[in-house]
């Protein structure tokens, strides 16, 4: 077989074609806990251009002298603490994969489309899916960034890192990738339904619900980046599907990493004061995560938790991503079959 991803490839030894391949794709995640695939999956991530935007000479001496000695001990405990022990794997590697297979499920009714996942950094690889999809017989590809919320960031190095390994190909697929859904109403719902889903199993009820999003550094919003807008649409429109108010309703971001400014409010500094001003009983949910992470799980579940009862919090929820639940998985499969319209 003719490797595809060699420039020479004319891709003649297709076995069959007129299939289109659905590409699910994640941040990414490291393979184990320890030093060595913890420093592998940072040195990706933290290399990628999209991420950290700094000159490669100023950034690469602070990457490799500072960040890839310390950070990935550090980072490997936090994994520790969330990692799924029965699949020996992260959680988002469980969901991603788990949306993948339910997504073919839910698509049997289109016989020529073929649905896998990948994740942007790490494995299973972007190339080495689409390879898997072309032999299969695609000869259409819908690239699905797993993000609600556009960030050059985020969605556009996924495209970036499809568009790379279709540059060594002699015989492309025709491309189409899922734009941003911040306000579509199916993922409102989804969302809504998953806070009162929750809330409903409390014996108690929050003051305050926190929307927290990952945040990025104000310059790249300063830029031109629709982030924060997009985050602030979904933030709106959930509010008032659940009939909150911004007093009872607050959009943060998290995940601050490095020395520049984020977007705020910052939602540990919010967890913070909300305590120290006397409110009791706090609920937070993430949702510009399609699935459950160290992000959620440790700096949410774990940490912001921790930060309110210690501060004088008193009761403290975590709501869960979407994840592979049926609400998640409608949302997800409304947004491809819509994609797909006219391939189909
Ligand atoms: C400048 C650095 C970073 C930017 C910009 C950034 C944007 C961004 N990230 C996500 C989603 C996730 N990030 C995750 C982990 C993570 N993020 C950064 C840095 C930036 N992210 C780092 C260094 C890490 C690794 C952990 C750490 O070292 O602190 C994850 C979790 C992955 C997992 O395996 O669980 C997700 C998901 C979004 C949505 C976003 C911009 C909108
Ligand atoms: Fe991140
Ligand atoms: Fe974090």
């Amino acid at each position: 077989m003719l490797s595809q991803s060699d420039p020479m490839s004319t891709g003649h030894l297709q076995p069959s074609s007129g299939k289109v391949g659905v590409l699910l794709v994640n941040l990414g995640t490291p393979d184990g806990t320890d030093y060595w695939p913890m420093r592998r999956y940072l040195a990706e991530f933290l290399s990628d251009r999209r991420v950290i935007e700094w000159s490669r000479l100023y950034w690469y001496p602070i990457l490799y002298g500072i960040v890839l000695s310390k950070r990935p001990q550090k980072v490997g405990k936090a994994y520790e603490a969330i990692w799924n022990k029965d699949l020996n794997e992260s959680y988002l590697r469980t969901y991603t994969r788990n949306q993948g297979e339910l997504m073919a499920e839910r698509l049997k009714d289109l016989p020529n489309v073929v649905v896998d996942w990948a994740m942007r950094y790490g494995q299973p690889s972007i190339a080495s899916r689409i390879d898997a999809l072309k032999e299969r017989g695609c000869d259409k590809l819908l690239v699905f960034p797993l993000y609600p919320q556009y960030s050059a960031s985020t969605t556009a190095t996924v495209n970036d890192k499809a568009f790379e390994h279709l540059m060594k190909l002699r015989w492309q697929p025709a491309v189409r990738t899922v734009p941003p859904y911040p306000g579509d109403p199916a993922y409102i719902e989804a969302l809504a339904a998953s806070v009162r889903q929750k809330l409903s199993t409390l014996d108690w009820q929050p003051e305050m619900l926190l929307a927290s999003f990952h945040g990025i550094p104000i310059s790249y919003s300063e830029k031109g980046d629709p982030y924060r807008q997009q985050c602030e649409t979904t933030a709106r429109l959930l509010r008032d599907a659940l009939g909150l108010t911004d007093r009872n309703f607050m959009l943060t971001f998290q995940s601050r990493f490095g020395p520049e400014e984020w977007l705020q409010p910052y939602t540990d500094k919010t967890v913070e004061k909300l305590a120290e001003q006397g409110v009791r009983r706090i609920a937070v949910m993430n949702p510009g995560f399609v699935s459950d992470c160290l992000e959620t799980l440790e700096e949410i579940a774990g940490e912001a938790a921790e930060t309110f009862l210690h501060h004088g919090g008193e009761k403290f929820a975590h709501i869960p991503c979407l994840n592979d639940s049926e609400g998640g998985m409608t949302v997800l499969e409304k947004v491809v079959r819509r994609e797909l319209q006219g391939w189909v």
